[in-house]
């Protein structure tokens, strides 16, 4: 695609509180970050949302013909019960309750993880580094913090000086808080706390004798601050100063405005042009959250088995639902807002269908370039997707006016626009046409079943050579038989 699309894309920058004109740092490239899930125990709906408003960005830079390197972490270490760096590791504590080791909390729920974000058709990033992988980068900032005067060390763990860095820094630039404000608000520190001030946090925790998840450091053994592996991963691979830095809204403090005190500290830079934040999706007005248990997993809507909704409902749906609202705005989910999804999710997979079917005459009475040129100014108006998909039905309106004779199109603007179709539903938004992919595997059950019968008819007639080509070919093409007694069976590798 060419460039010129995105020459007025606009983004929202939490930093500025703008939508500002978005130029990439390295022309042609762009580096995104966000922060990826703490692997405790399975995402849920909310958490899917986030990363599906970025999935949706990655996906529309790619298309705009930028190189992306799209790195989204997982988090499994470090990441304490609450913000105030006390309580235990999230995972530390699930492993103990499971009586499992805490990397097989990790491994369970990142496997977990894949595949939710498999079924509702993410693209999967560039790089998924884990917190445990980059000990080692994350102890050496801490190293470069503590020489510039920026944190310090006490019986074994290290925290960072808050106080001290507001003095030449902005502590709040990003969540538009006042260091007064938080020390005016802040409870006096507990007696067992042994920070210098309830601001500061933690860069890296002494780990107690029990605690399992512990390196080795110059301040002892111990474990990193969640804040700290993000900044430790996104330098390493985007550089110390990116493009975009993305995650919730309820990351914006503590966690991000952290994320760039430690990057000014540490290598004097400003880490983040643009810092991009999705909304929440909330059930029954509150904020979906596994700590509360007001929240709903990505199965249980599937297969229907919830106490919440009236039926299951199709991941391209719930994709379809979430794509329906801004990433900046509260979503809320309710059985009324999904049954409204269906119907228009069905009506513009028709209208997808329809397009092929349509007779072409001389003229058009739809402007298929400026419909097109909407679609485009809808996505570089950050990213408005319900906007583009009030556009896609604008288009569906006009497919069922020439299927029904009230209108004509050119054979150039009938292909100009199933093409168009295609690039915004499937390619940028992620929405795929299930029942297409329903017939799709059919047809493939219809082929494999029918090499399995040539193969049994070479078997009887006692032509091994035949029946061996056709089992090895289909297990070149990941596709492995299986005879048993009732017969031959098939998986897919
Ligand atoms: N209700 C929600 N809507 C949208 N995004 C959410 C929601 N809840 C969490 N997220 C996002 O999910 C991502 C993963 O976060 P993480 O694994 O740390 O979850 P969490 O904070 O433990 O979840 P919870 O808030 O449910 O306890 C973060 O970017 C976070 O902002
Ligand atoms: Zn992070």
């Amino acid at each position: 695609m060419q460039l010129y699309k995105n020459q007025q894309l606009k983004v929202h920058n939490s930093l500025s509180g703008k939508k500002e004109p978005f130029e990439p740092i390295n022309e042609g490239h762009i580096g995104m970050y966000v922060c990826g899930p703490t692997v405790y125990s399975n995402v849920h709906l909310g958490n899917c949302r986030t990363f599906m408003s970025f999935d949706m960005i990655f996906r529309y830079f790619k298309h705009l013909g930028y190189k992306v390197r799209y790195v989204r972490n997982i988090t499994d270490a470090g990441h304490l019960e609450n913000d105030a760096d006390e309580g235990e590791d999230k995972i530390a504590k699930k492993a103990k309750l499971e009586q499992i080791e805490p990397m097989e909390v990790v491994q369970r729920y990142t496997v977990d993880f894949h595949n939710t974000l498999q079924q509702f058709n993410f693209l999967p990033p560039s790089i998924e580094p884990t917190a445990t992988g980059h000990i080692i980068e994350q102890i050496e900032i801490i190293k470069e913090i503590i020489d510039n005067g920026f944190a310090y060390e006490i019986n074994g763990s290290v925290y960072f000086d808050v106080i001290k860095f507001n003095e030449t820094n902005d502590y709040g630039k990003l969540s538009g808080r006042k260091l007064e404000d938080m020390i005016a608000n802040t409870r006096e520190l507990t007696a067992q706390s042994e920070k210098r001030n309830p601001q500061d946090f933690a860069l890296w925790k002494k780990a107690e004798p029990q605690h399992i998840m512990r390196w080795p450091s110059p301040w002892g053994d111990g474990f990193p601050g969640w804040h700290l592996e993000c900044t430790a991963m996104s330098t390493k691979y985007l550089g110390e100063t990116f493009d975009i830095h993305g995650g919730g809204m309820d990351l914006k403090f503590p966690h991000h405005e952290c994320e760039i005190a430690q990057s000014e500290a540490s290598s004097g830079k400003s880490p983040v042009k643009y810092w991009l934040h999705a909304n929440m999706l909330t059930l029954n007005g509150k904020k979906m959250s596994k700590s509360t248990g007001n929240n709903i997993y990505p199965s249980e809507i599937i297969t229907g088995e919830n106490d919440i909704l009236s039926k299951a409902y199709s991941a391209s749906v719930v994709r379809f639902f979430m794509m329906q609202a801004h990433y900046t705005s509260i979503l809320d989910l309710s059985d009324e807002a999904l049954l409204a999804s269906e119907k228009g999710y069905y009506r513009l997979m028709d209208g997808m269908d329809n397009v092929s079917k349509l007779n072409t005459g001389a003229s058009s009475d739809f402007d298929v370039k400026s419909w097109l040129q909407k679609c485009y100014d809808a996505m570089n108006d950050d990213f408005n997707t319900p906007i583009l998909i009030s556009q896609l039905f604008e288009a569906v309106k006009h497919i069922n006016l020439i299927k029904e004779g009230k209108e004509s199109i050119t054979e150039a603007d009938k292909t100009l626009l199933q093409n168009t179709m295609t690039t915004f539903v499937h390619e940028i938004l992620g929405i795929e046409n299930q029942a297409a992919a329903e017939d799709n595997s059919q047809t493939l059950s219809g082929v494999v079943e029918l090499l399995i019968g040539l193969r049994n008819e070479a078997r009887s007639n006692k032509d091994f050579a035949t029946s061996d080509k056709i089992r090895d070919e289909l297990i070149a093409l990941g596709i492995q038989l299986k005879d048993g007694k009732d017969g031959t069976t098939f998986s897919l590798k």
